[in-house]
C-alpha cells in the first residue's frame, strides 16, 4: 500500500493524528512494552450482491445515514478505539473520505480510508497493512454490521485486553442446522450428512477482536496456503491459535438481503424514538 492510497481525514495537529503514519515508528525502543492503542478495521469494499441492484452496500443509506457512516460511530463510540480504518471500494476512496468529511464523528478518533481488494480477506489486509506500529488491539468490524451496539464492541475488547489472543461476539442459534453434500445444480435436493448438536454452535458477528500480531500471523498464513475462510477469527484457529466467544447481540445482524434492511430501518426508528429524536 502506498502512502498515497492512504488518506487521513483528522487535522495534522491533533495529538494522535495519523500524520504519524507517515513517521517511521512508535515513540517507544524496541525494549519497552508498547501502550496499547486499539483500531478498528472496517472491510466495506463489498459490492451487496444479495441485497440488490443499487450503490454499493456500504455506501446505500439507513434512516437516511449511510450504512458505513451507522458502523464508523459504531466502533468510535468505544473510548477504547482511538483510530478507525475504513477499506473502501477500490474505485471509491475519495467518495468515502468526504462522506466521512460530510459526517459529524467523534474528534478524539482517528480516522484514516484504504483501498480495498476483490475479497473481504484482501480488504481487511489492506486496512491491516495501513495500521500504524502503536496499535496492539485490532477490531475487525463489517460494514454491513451498522447496528451493534457500543457494549458488545466494549466486552470484545476488554476480552482481547484480558489476554485472550482471538475474541469473537457469537449468538446460539434458533434453527436447527444441517450439513449437506452441496448440489451442483441450483435449487436441486441435497442429500443431509450430519445434524451439529444445535447448542454446541454458534452465529458469529463482528466486531471480532485480535492481538494485532496474532491477526498478521494469521492473513499471512492464510496467504500462503491459499485457503479461504469466511471470517477473521477462522484464520486465527488455521493457526492452532485459541478463539473465544463472547455474547454477540441480535441488533449486530449483518445486513445481507432485502428484508435484513427492513430490520435495520425498524431498528433504527426504534431507537430513535426510545432517544426521543
Ligand atoms: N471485496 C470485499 C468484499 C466484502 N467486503 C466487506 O466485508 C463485509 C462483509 O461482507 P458481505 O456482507 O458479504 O458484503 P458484500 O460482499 O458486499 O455482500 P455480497 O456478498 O452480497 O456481495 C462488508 O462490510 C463488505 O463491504 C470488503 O470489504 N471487500
Ligand atoms: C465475518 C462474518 O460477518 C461473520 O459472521 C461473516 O462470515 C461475513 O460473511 P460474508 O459472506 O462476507 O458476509
Amino acid at each position: 500500500m502506498s502512502d498515497e492510497s492512504q488518506s487521513s481525514l483528522n487535522s495534522p495537529s491533533s495529538p494522535n493524528s495519523p500524520s504519524s503514519l507517515d513517521s517511521p515508528n512508535s515513540p517507544n525502543s524496541p525494549n519497552e512494552p508498547r501502550p496499547a492503542r486499539t483500531a478498528a478495521v472496517i472491510p466495506a469494499a463489498g459490492r451487496g450482491v444479495r441485497l440488490g441492484p443499487g450503490a454499493p452496500k456500504a455506501l446505500r443509506t439507513l434512516g437516511g445515514t449511510p450504512m458505513l457512516i451507522h458502523a464508523v460511530r459504531a466502533m468510535a463510540a468505544s473510548r477504547a478505539v482511538s483510530l478507525v480504518v475504513v477499506v473502501a471500494p477500490p474505485d471509491g476512496a475519495a467518495e468515502v473520505k468526504s462522506l466521512l468529511a460530510d459526517h459529524s464523528l467523534p474528534e478524539r478518533t482517528d480516522f484514516l480510508v484504504v483501498p480495498g481488494g476483490g475479497t473481504r480477506q484482501e480488504s481487511v489486509r489492506a486496512g491491516i497493512d495501513a495500521l500504524p506500529p502503536d496499535v496492539t488491539t485490532v477490531l475487525v468490524h463489517d460494514a454491513a454490521r451498522p447496528l451493534v451496539p457500543v457494549d458488545t464492541v466494549d466486552a470484545v475488547v476488554e476480552t482481547v485486553a484480558a489476554g485472550a489472543p482471538a475474541v469473537v461476539p457469537a449468538l446460539p442459534l434458533a434453527d436447527t442446522v444441517k450439513e449437506v453434500e452441496p448440489a451442483a445444480e441450483r435449487g436441486a435436493p441435497e442429500p443431509v450428512v450430519a445434524t451439529p448438536v444445535r447448542a454446541r454452535l454458534r452465529a458469529v458477528q463482528t466486531p471480532q477482536g485480535f492481538d494485532r500480531d496474532v491477526l498478521v500471523r494469521a492473513h499471512e498464513a492464510v496467504d500462503l496456503n491459499g485457503e479461504g475462510a469466511t471470517d477473521d477469527a477462522g484464520m486465527v484457529e488455521q493457526l492452532g491459535l485459541p478463539v473465544v466467544v463472547v455474547p454477540g447481540h441480535e441488533e449486530a445482524f449483518k445486513v445481507t438481503r432485502p428484508l435484513d434492511l427492513v430490520l435495520a430501518e425498524a431498528v433504527l426508528a426504534r431507537r430513535r424514538k426510545n432517544d426521543g429524536f
